[in-house]
């Protein structure tokens, strides 16, 4: 396993932005809400934005996650994460993308490795010096309906075959975040049962993130 004084804080709600429930104007008071309320990472995922506001809104979300000490892994990326200093990436299934984020990173960089449903892709991940693998969608998702569907069950397997962290992504809410714990997650990524809205005031955000944080309590 790669050696990050960060790595104790690979467990608990792994918090993930996404532009269309957080426009710029809101994006960093409401990562700082999901900070307070517990959340252990965040992730800046925006899919539409410039090259100038990726920039500007990763940079404001590094100095915001610094104050708190909380790492920010940057969707996609490696040169943005690079350019703001972030702690990690986190990458999709493109090839030795692992392998080249964990050579320009260093060894102290964050980086994660989406897995879907398979242990295959877990081991080449580990291989190539990924930091934590990602399983899922394992339930519906608003943000990524089409993602590759996942059972609860490789979870479990990966607990036996893979030494890295495990998190759990797609369609995960207060629910049945529970369930998917028990299956051997070790942290869960939220972005829609976090940000979207219905929030009465953002302050919610916080009390959202903190009811998923204690279900690592228990
Ligand atoms: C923690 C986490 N897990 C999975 C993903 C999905 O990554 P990817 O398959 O590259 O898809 P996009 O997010 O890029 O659409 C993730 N971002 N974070
Ligand atoms: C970005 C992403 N990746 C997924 C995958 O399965 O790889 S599911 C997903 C969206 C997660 O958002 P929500 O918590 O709103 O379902
Ligand atoms: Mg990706």
């Amino acid at each position: 396993m790669i050696n990050t004084p960060l790595n104790q804080k690979l467990r608990g709600l792994y918090a993930i932005t996404d532009p269309e429930l957080l426009p710029e104007e809101t994006l960093v008071a409401s990562v700082e809400q999901a900070i307070l309320g517990g959340a252990s990472i965040i992730q800046y995922r925006d899919k539409h934005a410039t090259e100038v506001e990726l920039i500007r809104r990763a940079e404001s979300l590094a100095s915001c996650c610094k104050t708190y000490q909380t790492p920010l892994i940057i969707n996609d990326r490696i040169d943005i994460c690079k350019r703001v200093n972030a702690d990690g990436v986190h990458l999709g299934q493109e090839d030795n993308a692992v392998k080249a984020a964990r050579e320009q990173l260093g060894s102290a960089a964050i980086i994660g490795a989406t897995c879907h449903n398979s242990i295959d892709l877990a081991e080449q991940a580990l291989t190539e010096g990924a930091s934590y693998v990602a399983f899922g969608r394992f339930f519906n998702s608003h943000s990524k309906q089409h993602a590759p569907p996942a059972d609860l069950s490789i979870l479990k397997e990966a607990e036996l075959r893979i030494r890295l962290p495990k998190v759990a992504i797609g369609g995960i809410n207060l629910d049945n975040g529970q369930s998917v714990l028990e299956h051997g997650a070790d942290m869960i990524a939220v972005i829609h049962a976090l940000f979207a809205s219905g929030n009465v005031s953002i302050n919610d955000i916080a009390k959202k993130a903190a009811a998923f944080q204690t279900l690592f309590n228990h």
